[in-house]
């Protein structure tokens, strides 16, 4: 048996910090499985029983008889993720060997990226088939689960142009109480706004574009047009202390227009922060953006917008969003949105595919040391969960492998 890379790391994780758990889902309902860990069989890796009740088992290391990872079964069949206490130790990136070149190429990115996870709103919306309120209410908790700080809940739009989000209200309705995690919703005009309020939501987001066809197809206005209406949500949000995010969508192209120049990406920034927005999302909207092309427009931004107000909001189209994302940190960002397994497209921008995958962006954070607080394996269930209820595969490559590496191991 060819041991997965992985294991090795497991092993070491288990020698290193004996109490740190490792907990696994799904591995049936018997509540008995195999591991395999490093102590020595005929491939060097000796198997383990492990055993347990209810919802939880423990693997008992026969060498030591110290219980070494404990289990938890959610009671389905097939294995579905898993869940560490020490995610950051799941990565093969080497965490001591700092050297002069790794600081001069990572030395500036943050040491704690808030992720704001939009996979509720941005990666739901353009679902045809309408998903049930509580299927949302419970992907919405299963996120805070996680440990993700910021869930954006859902849109109060019109139904017609958006009917996925026509529960706006009973979604915010169901999270009311729920402490230690904001819940943006997107708001495009003052009827929004009122509506949100009502529902009881505490932040807002507005959403402009830097592409004037593009602002016409998503809001039917113009980007001028929809600078005054977002001024008047910034107004009466200010009134209620309420916090605005601004969003700006195609920010390095449009499905009409193509490339878009960083001096318009720049103008609209400068206007939202102006107006108040405590927050402005960078929208690479159809997935074009390469570094090539998003150095400049951050650049430009940068210079009328300071960079710790900003967050970058990267479609993964093309593959790009990954390499954007790491070059926003580089360049003084450490706000990064992005949507569970990978969900999401915008209703207005064709042939987008769904935002950089929260499941890969916490992977590549966690590797690079950066703090998130958010727990991969939770967040792989949470995946798990609304795929399965929509009918698909994730979209999350780091989801996919870890899941596979972990059901390889496991030969039940
Ligand atoms: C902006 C409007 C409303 C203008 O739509 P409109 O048709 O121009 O508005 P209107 O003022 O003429 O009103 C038409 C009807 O909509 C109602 N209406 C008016 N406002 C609201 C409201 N807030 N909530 C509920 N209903 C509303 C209004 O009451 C009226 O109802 P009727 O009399 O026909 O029964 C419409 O175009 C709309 O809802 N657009 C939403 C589009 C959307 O949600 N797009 C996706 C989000 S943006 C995005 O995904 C990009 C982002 C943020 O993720 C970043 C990125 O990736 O780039």
């Amino acid at each position: 048996m060819l041991l997965p890379k992985s294991m090795n790391k497991f092993s070491r994780l288990r020698s290193v910090e004996p109490r740190k758990h490792l907990s696994l889902f799904s591995l049936g309902n018997e509540m008995e499985g195999k591991f395999v860990s490093n102590g020595g069989d005929d491939h060097g890796f000796s198997r383990h029983v492990m055993k347990g009740s209810g919802k939880e088992a423990s693997l008992m290391n026969s060498e030591t008889r110290r219980s070494s990872f404990k289990f938890l079964f959610n009671g389905e069949p097939e294995l579905v993720g898993f869940r560490t206490h020490q995610t950051r130790n799941l990565h093969y990136g080497s965490q001591n060997h700092t050297t002069d070149i790794k600081h001069k190429l990572l030395g500036s990115i943050p040491e704690y990226v808030k992720i704001v996870e939009v996979g509720p709103r941005d990666g739901l919306q353009n679902e045809k088939e309408i998903v049930p309120t509580a299927v949302k209410v419970e992907l919405i908790k299963m996120l805070i689960a996680s440990g993700l700080p910021v869930v954006e809940a859902t849109s109060f739009v019109s139904p017609k142009w958006v009917p996925q989000l026509a529960d706006a209200k009973d979604v915010m309705s169901a999270i009311q109480g729920i402490k230690h995690t904001r819940f943006p919703v997107l708001t495009p005009n003052l009827k929004g706004f009122e509506a949100a309020m009502v529902a009881g939501a505490k932040e807002v987001a507005v959403f402009a574009a830097a592409s004037e066809s593009f602002s016409k197809s998503n809001i039917n206005c113009g980007i001028e047009d929809s600078l005054a209406r977002y001024r008047d949500v910034a107004i009466a949000a200010k009134n209620n202390a309420i916090p605005v995010r601004g969003y700006i969508s195609c920010v390095v192209g449009c499905p009409v227009e193509g490339a878009v120049p960083p001096s318009k990406v720049a103008y609209v920034a400068e206007e939202l922060y102006k107006m108040g927005c405590a927050e402005i999302s960078l929208g690479d909207t159809i997935g074009v953006g390469t570094p090539g092309n998003v150095v400049p427009m951050l650049e430009a931004v940068i210079e009328v917008v300071p960079a710790e107000k900003l967050a970058v909001h990267f479609h993964d189209t093309y593959g790009q969003a990954l390499s954007n994302i790491l070059l926003s940190l580089q360049m003084g960002i450490s706000i990064v949105d992005s949507s569970i397994s990978g969900l999401g497209g915008c209703p207005y921008a064709k042939g987008a595919t769904g935002n950089v995958a929260t499941e890969d962006v916490v992977y590549m954070l966690n590797g690079l040391g950066v703090k998130t607080n958010v727990d991969l394996g939770r967040l792989i269930t949470a995946g798990d969960y609304i795929c399965k209820h929509l009918g698909r595969s994730s979209g999350s490559k780091a989801a996919i492998a870890l899941s596979r590496t972990l059901a390889n191991a496991y030969k039940l």
